[in-house]
């Protein structure tokens, strides 16, 4: 019995035109896991994606599934052979074939076995009504469902899925994402999925690969990832986010909000304080003073309402601050709308502030 992960990807490498769009890009994903390559435009994921199907050749580096090498210096397997499900988001179905046969489209055994095969999986996405069907005749979101049975039916023991949900309508997209995943789960695929979109990758994944620049800069559980980001743009990509510059002095930061600690940072160490919006309290002004200092708060600081927006379940609120000038932005529940030129004291949340040294 194989120890080693389903997937395995070690220092894959990539250029387009001089320029590294991988760069020593590894992952190790088991059965069941869905990975999900998170980041922005152009950072890589796809041709990460591209190089682990088999249609992108990498420069360097190896892949593995179940230890079996299907690129590396000993070898390569080409895309057919590698036993990997493809989603794409253009990965159209066959317009002159009906659901059945798109699903069957392939499928290896004899003709009562593929039949048998696909009941199943049109069972499984809860398509087997619309088995007579033609794509055209089908909603966005039917399609894709379609798409999932027919990349799973050949039972893949890796699955790769490229932004598999950006088509469809926004109301749609968490249902069928619940769905996928729940499908997904129960075929035991080690399943990579590339992402643009946070609240995707936190929704669908086990793990969340955190790419920039054709590097992966963070990996983690998706709470580990939000709640420990590695630098300020790690934190900026899951949210908005509030900066406080300070200058550490013996191992503390001096702030308008009271002292912060900065273990292990050398005076004179410019850094960055960043608490995302939900994690800034409001309260009100009283004749001038605010609410008392607290371990767990700091000290609270005073700015005026700049702009206040009713969003559903949170309004978005911004301060113009007294002690700079500059602006905070606070997410608080939405039975709470300040009027602008409200003055109101703002206090941080101590542990959910992380501290960076500014790079220069
Ligand atoms: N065949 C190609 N020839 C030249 N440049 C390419 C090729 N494929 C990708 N690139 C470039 O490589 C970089 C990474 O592209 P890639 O598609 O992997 O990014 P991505 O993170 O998936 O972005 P997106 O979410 O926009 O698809 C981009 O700058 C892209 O323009």
């Amino acid at each position: 019995m194989s120890e080693s992960p389903r997937l395995e990807v070690h220092g894959l490498v990539r250029s387009f035109a001089g320029r590294r769009v991988v760069d020593d890009v590894s992952l190790q994903v088991p059965a069941g896991q869905v990975t999900c390559l998170l980041g922005p435009s152009g950072c890589g994921k796809s041709t990460t994606l591209r190089m682990i199907a088999g249609v992108e050749t990498p420069e360097a580096g190896e892949i593995r599934a179940d230890g079996r090498v299907l690129h590396g210096a000993d070898g390569h397997v080409p895309p057919e052979g590698r036993g990997i499900g493809l989603m794409f988001q253009d990965f159209a179905l066959f317009p002159h074939l009906d659901v059945a046969r798109n699903v069957g489209f392939g499928l290896a055994g004899g003709r009562s076995e593929v039949a048998a095969r696909v009941d199943e999986m049109l069972a499984r996405v809860g398509m087997t009504r619309f088995a007579a069907k033609y794509p055209h005749e089908l909603s966005g979101g039917e399609q894709q469902r379609v798409a999932l049975a027919r990349a799973l039916a050949p039972r893949p023991r890796i699955m790769l899925m490229d932004e598999p949900f950006s088509g469809l309508d926004e109301r749609l997209r968490d249902g069928i994402r619940d769905e996928t995943l729940a499908v997904l789960k129960e075929a035991g695929a080690a399943v990579v999925l590339v992402t643009h979109e946070p609240a995707e990758a936190m929704r669908m994944a086990d793990e969340i690969a955190l790419m920039r620049d054709g590097r992966i800069v963070q990996r983690g559980a998706p709470y580990n990832i939000y709640n420990a980001p590695v630098d300020r743009e790690a934190a900026a990509f899951f949210s908005d986010i509030n900066v406080i510059r300070g200058t550490v002095r013996g191992a503390l930061t001096e702030t308008p909000f009271g002292q912060f600690l900065a273990p292990g940072v050398p005076d004179g160490t410019e850094v960055e304080i960043v608490i995302r919006p939900q994690h800034l309290r409001i309260d009100f002004d009283r004749q001038g003073r605010g609410p008392n200092p607290t371990a767990i708060e700091g000290t609270p600081a005073r700015g005026v309402v700049e702009r206040a927006r009713f969003m559903g379940s949170v309004s978005l609120v911004e301060f113009r601050m007294e002690f700079d000038g500059s602006i905070l932005k606070a997410e608080v529940p939405s039975v709470f709308l300040p009027r602008v030129g409200t003055p109101l004291w703002l206090m941080i949340r101590r542990d959910r502030c992380f501290v960076f040294p500014v790079r220069r």
